[in-house]
């Protein structure tokens, strides 16, 4: 699903003006969209319309004068000081107002609010919200979170930036939010996505050619994404066919990342997946799963020694996707692994330990393609100058410094809802949960995207088809058993089911 930003919104506005589509159609089939989704989800009832001066506004006149058609039971309430700003919006409210739907709001504006009415349309603001929220929209917008009716935003919940997803002051908490042209990046950030529990696009008359014309600010992974990416198995195939993996890591405190990012690879279809761990770990990984085979590298004491390159080295090109990072411990000898895999230019996804080792080898991955890089927001500071908070408060800011820098790395920025970032492209997954809120979860991750990569998906799909079932899978796990108790490596185990469902669905 595509997201634009306002400005986006605003051009192809134009465009159809200039095509002779006037607003006043456009707000008349945005009014008609928002009918089809009142009665589609039985919410033709008593309706209380909250409207400001903007074309947000307008829609919401447009609608109550189209349900009146039907319906006696709806209610505008006007809450700006002024008419409405446009002449579309104008002619919307005129017809209201000859019908006698138009309460105004005065100084007691929030008392209309506490009348009976089952469903709350909200057409304060939508991808005009230029600055933030005061009075009396913010007394309005809290009489709105109050109440217990059902809430419906029109476009965006009022007081959420549609670009980027902050709250200006205050914003709506809507139950629904029925959004035109496309979806608005605002639905899916943080803490946007708070603010708009359901989001349904309709069409409102600008030709599809135009809108897939435009290139879009941000994509958010959809099941249709996944079908389309998931690699095809073939009859007439063996294990070489989907990849040979190696992957780097495991230490004495850290046994367990390299074994559950290793059963993510094998589990999600790579043919063979060999992991290389520091000696002493050895014997333990068949017994994880008889499936892996493995190297031990060279070790001082209890952690790999400065011999572990020199001996890994030569063997690399016997495979064909690496991933390295998963528990490799913080030590000059784990960072000279991470070099060796940098310069052996093969296909590679770096996690954890390796992206703090990439901190010391930042020329090397200026370099470098055919690479995945995913790091979270800590992890992230190691590869660009921000800080965390910098990374939290603006993250497709932040995508698109690490995508200048890293001209041809493939960025997985994580959080509860990830960002895969290549050259001009943002893709987000938005079905992930607290389930993947644990120790362990990134790693199945790093084992996804090696595995789609060494099924013959290029890094940014294999990235993007890898955080899709990994949060498509939290999504379905979820409904088998409480968030709480899931474990990373269970993920892994579930994973059978994700597929079954996206191959038969
Ligand atoms: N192509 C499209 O996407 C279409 C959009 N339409 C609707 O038009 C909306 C955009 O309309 P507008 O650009 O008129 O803007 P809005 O209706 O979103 O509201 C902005 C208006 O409020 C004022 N304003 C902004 N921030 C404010 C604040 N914090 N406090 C008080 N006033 C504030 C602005 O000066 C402007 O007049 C969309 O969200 C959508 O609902 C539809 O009418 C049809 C076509
Ligand atoms: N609340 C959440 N909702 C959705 N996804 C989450 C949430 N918390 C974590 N995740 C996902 O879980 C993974 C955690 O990775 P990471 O922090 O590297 O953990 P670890 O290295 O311990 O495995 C990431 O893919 C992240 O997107
Ligand atoms: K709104």
């Amino acid at each position: 699903m595509i997201c634009l930003l306002a400005a986006q919104l605003h051009q192809l506005d134009q465009r159809s003006m200039m095509h002779g589509i006037s607003t006043i159609e456009l707000m008349g089939n945005a009014a008609k969209g928002i009918y089809e989704v009142m009665r589609d989800k039985h919410l033709m009832k008593r309706v209380m319309i909250i409207c400001g001066a903007g074309n947000n506004g307008g829609d919401g006149l447009a609608l109550a004068a189209l349900y009146h058609e039907s319906f006696e039971q709806v209610r505008v309430l006007y809450v700006a000081k002024q008419a409405p700003i446009s002449e579309a919006a104008r002619y919307y409210y005129k017809l209201c107002e000859n019908q006698n739907l138009l309460i105004h709001g005065g100084a007691d504006v929030v008392r209309h609010l506490q009348q009976d009415y089952d469903v709350i349309i909200d057409g304060l603001f939508g991808i005009g919200l230029s600055r933030d929220v005061d009075e009396p929209y913010a007394s309005v917008i809290e009489a709105v979170n109050r109440s217990p009716q059902t809430i419906l935003a029109i476009d965006l919940p009022s007081g959420i930036n549609s670009d980027d997803g902050k709250v200006k002051g205050s914003a709506v908490k809507a139950d629904l939010t029925v959004t035109f042209v496309a979806s608005k990046p605002g639905h899916w950030l943080y803490p946007g996505y708070l603010y708009s529990k359901e989001v349904l696009v309709k069409e409102i008359g600008i030709p599809r050619s135009w809108i897939e014309a435009v290139c879009p600010a941000l994509h958010v992974i959809d099941e249709a994404d996944l079908k389309k990416l998931l690699p095809i198995r073939h009859s007439h195939s063996h294990k070489g066919s989907y990849g040979k993996l190696l992957g780097i890591g495991g230490s004495q405190e850290m046994t367990g990342a390299i074994l559950m990012a290793g059963e993510a690879a094998i589990r999600s279809g790579c043919g063979m997946c060999t992991l290389a761990v520091p000696e002493h770990m050895q014997p333990s990984v068949p017994l994880y799963l008889p499936e892996f085979m493995s190297i031990g590298l060279p070790q001082e004491g209890m952690t790999i020694s400065k011999a572990a390159a020199q001996y890994l080295q030569p063997r690399l090109a016997a495979y064909d996707v690496i991933f390295c990072g998963c528990g490799g411990g913080r030590s000059d000898s784990y960072t000279d692994l991470v070099r060796i895999v940098l310069d052996s230019k093969m296909a590679c996804v770096i996690d954890g330990d390796g992206i703090y080792a990439l901190q010391y080898l930042r020329e090397e991955l200026l370099m470098r393609d055919q690479i995945v890089v995913t790091p979270h927001v800590k992890e992230m500071t190691y590869l660009i100058d921000q800080s965390i908070d910098e990374i939290i408060e603006d993250p497709l800011h932040a995508a698109d410094c690490f995508c200048e820098r890293y001209p041809n790395a493939v960025l997985v920025l994580k959080s509860e809802r990830p960002l895969i970032a290549y050259k001009q492209e943002r893709y987000l997954c938005a079905w992930g949960n607290h389930a993947l809120a644990k120790g362990g979860s990134g790693d199945v991750l790093c084992g996804l995207i090696a595995s789609f990569i060494g099924q013959g998906l290029d890094p940014f799909h294999a990235a993007i088809l890898g955080c899709g079932i990994h949060a498509y899978t939290a999504h379905l796990i979820i409904q088998d058993c409480n968030a709480r108790s899931v474990l990373p490596h269970e993920i892994s185990a579930y994973l059978k089911y994700s597929f079954t469902s996206l191959e038969t669905g």
